[in-house]
């Protein structure tokens, strides 16, 4: 069965996380996961130009599939990871879900898995909103979240029992500690177990 881990991200920090939630839906047995990112809504010119994450995306972003919408239909369970943005998630993941509308019309993705991750530089500036707010998205499709809870001692470190979310870029500069990306990891492997449970999607009409 099939996990997609879908991100966008500007500075690699989101992409970092998915990079390790993808790794722990693989530790499962029987699981696999693909990594995409969502279409851009700046130019090709304006992201490999720019001062601080320009070589990011050239680097590591751009050569990443980019996701369409059946994407969500295809997967059995779902990962979506944003940078912070104004103290929710990017305009380019909320354009992407939105253009989901015929998945919410046909119920296509009805019970099925998702977990959250996001990232913001500041510890106060909205990476629990940015999670929430996906998860909220995600509701409105009838998908199932799949949180990180508290039964690994991770949580008492980092991350959130709502998802995988970290401190890291921005001005000051944090780098995301390993807590961080064993989070990312631990919720991969959740998504994974909870996605082999339910068992394959029912495609719907
Ligand atoms: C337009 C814009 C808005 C941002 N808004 C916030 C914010 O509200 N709170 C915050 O802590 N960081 C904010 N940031 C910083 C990013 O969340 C941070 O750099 C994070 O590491 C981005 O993840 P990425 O490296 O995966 O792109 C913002 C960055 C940009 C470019």
């Amino acid at each position: 069965m099939h996990i997609l881990v879908l991100v966008h991200s500007q500075g690699g920090n989101c992409l970092t996380l998915a990079e390790h939630a993808q790794r722990g839906v693989e530790s499962v047995p029987g699981m696999s996961a693909q990594l995409k990112r969502v279409p851009e809504l700046e130019t090709e010119e304006g992201l490999r130009a720019h001062p601080w994450t320009g070589h990011v995306y050239a680097e590591r972003i751009h050569p990443l599939p980019v996701a369409r919408i059946d994407d969500l239909a295809h997967a059995d369970g779902l990962i979506l990871g944003s940078g912070t943005r104004y103290g929710g998630m990017s305009a380019a993941m909320k354009a992407f879900l939105e253009k989901a509308s015929p998945l919410w019309r046909s119920n296509a993705l009805l019970g099925r898995p998702a977990g959250v991750m996001a990232v913001a530089s500041t510890p106060h500036g909205g990476v629990e909103q940015a999670a929430l707010g996906m998860m909220v998205q995600l509701m409105h499709l009838g998908m199932l979240m799949v949180p990180c809870g508290y039964a690994t001692p991770l949580l008492q470190r980092t991350g959130s029992p709502y998802g995988a979310m970290a401190i890291a870029g921005g001005a000051a500069g944090h780098a995301l500690s390993k807590d961080d990306l064993d989070v990312a990891h631990y919720l991969g492997q959740q998504v994974a177990e909870v996605t082999l449970r339910l068992g394959p999607k029912q495609l719907r009409a």
